[in-house]
């Protein structure tokens, strides 16, 4: 194991009800506050007009920013640094899922720099300040919810870039399973498979020493397998959701689950360049690319890929050899994607082989990915031609 620090700011209010805590926890923070929020679900869903009667229940002032897209736009993140300099806007308070929360920090770190907000996802500046946010969760999937990643799209350029700051922890984060009782299937097995690429990121690892760490991984893992398909059966399965919703959590607050351990995140890179240009939901993009590259990458540390397959799918060593065992588990990762719903090809998306070249060649703009296995442009390429 490494050495390591570990802090995570973020105050948790976990249950069914606790979105009606939004305006005293608000009020806490700030007193003019911006609204950040999608498209639909949240006014059908009546939190939208809850939340604001709340909000100024305890006495804020609320601006609103509307229609933060799936994929968060930077032309959008512009909009809501505006309306917050205009009107002195002091906490930004995100309703959504992860590209609503996303969105949300991009702002509040904008607000307080006098360049262009890009510059922190290109790496130009460092985040030295930003408005302090909340946030209601809608969705399991990202982590975002307690954690202090964006990940913002500049359409014009089609690039898809993350930063990360200790600034843009959320304050606070409501966690009401039974908000995402509306999520519909698609979303549901997205957010599924991205939970369980978060913890892929971190449980393939060449870190010796690190027992706790993973099966902390396993045990979120397992925990998403077993309950997805539940939720998938009765969206309003009350324990399913709330399990989903706390493994989303745990999966990516801020490294919990693999401090001391090296991180991967070669196929989150992958991904990013995939959606980048063709606008598909980060979980689908995930299902395709996370089973190829496990097939392009096992055979660095077989021994890690030979417990994945009999600790999280049961797989039966007996007879076989590490090389079988280990495909296995690869295999059973693919078969469960699929039986849930997930797409497993890129041509499910009508995506072909014109633009692998310039995809592989921004993955790997600022050099190799990955640390399982250092991915130079000729093996991000091997790995989008394995998922066509
Ligand atoms: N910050 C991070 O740590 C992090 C980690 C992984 C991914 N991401 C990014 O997060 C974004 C994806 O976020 P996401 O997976 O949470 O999905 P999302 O926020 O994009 O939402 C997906 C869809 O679900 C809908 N939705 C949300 N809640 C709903 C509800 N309760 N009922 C009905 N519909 C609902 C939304 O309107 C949207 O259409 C991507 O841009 C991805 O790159 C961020």
């Amino acid at each position: 194991m490494n050495s390591f620090q570990f802090v995570n700011p973020t105050h948790i209010v976990f249950g069914e009800g606790t979105a009606n805590q939004v305006g005293q926890l608000t009020a806490k923070h700030g007193k003019t506050v911006l609204l950040v929020y999608g498209s639909g679900s949240v006014k059908k869903t009546g939190l939208y007009d809850k939340t604001v009667s709340l909000l100024q229940d305890a006495g804020v002032t609320v601006h609103e920013l509307p229609n933060i897209e799936p994929n968060p736009r930077l032309s959008t993140v512009n909009k809501g640094i505006a309306i917050c300099r205009e009107q002195s806007v002091d906490f930004i308070l995100a309703v959504g899922g992860g590209s609503v929360i996303d969105a949300a920090k991009a702002i509040a770190a904008g607000v307080p720099y006098d360049g262009d907000v890009w510059d922190f996802f290109t790496g130009k500046a460092v985040i030295e300040k930003a408005l302090p946010i909340g946030t209601i969760l809608t969705l399991a999937a990202t982590g975002s919810e307690m954690n202090g990643s964006s990940v913002v799209t500049n359409w014009e350029e089609n690039l898809k870039r993350a930063f990360g700051s200790s600034h843009t922890y959320p304050k606070f984060s409501i966690l009401d399973p039974t908000l995402t009782y509306t999520v519909p299937r698609n979303h549901t097995v997205n957010g599924a498979v991205d939970i369980m690429s978060h913890v892929f990121e971190q449980y393939f690892s060449l870190t010796e020493n690190t027992p706790l760490q993973e099966r902390f991984c396993e045990s979120i893992l397992q925990t998403v397998i077993e309950n997805v398909e539940l939720a998938l059966e009765n969206p309003e399965h009350a324990a399913a959701r709330a399990n989903l919703m706390w493994s989303g959590t745990m999966a990516l607050n801020g490294g919990m689950i693999s401090v001391g351990m090296a991180n991967d995140w070669a196929s989150h890179g992958i991904e990013h360049e995939v959606s980048a240009i063709y606008d598909i939901p980060h979980g689908a993009g995930l299902a395709v690319i996370f089973p190829n590259w496990m097939k392009y990458v096992h055979e660095e540390r077989i021994d890690r890929f030979v417990q994945y397959a009999t600790r999280v799918w049961g797989v039966n060593p007996a007879g076989k050899s590490d090389q079988e065992i280990a495909l296995e588990g690869i295999q059973a990762t693919r078969d469960f994607f699929t039986r849930i719903g997930a797409e497993s090809r890129l041509a499910d998306f009508e995506i072909g082989s014109e633009k692998l070249d310039r995809m592989a060649e921004e993955a790997v703009r600022y050099g190799a990915i990955g640390s399982f296995k250092r991915l130079e442009k000729q093996d991000v390429k091997a790995i989008l031609e394995l998922s066509l």
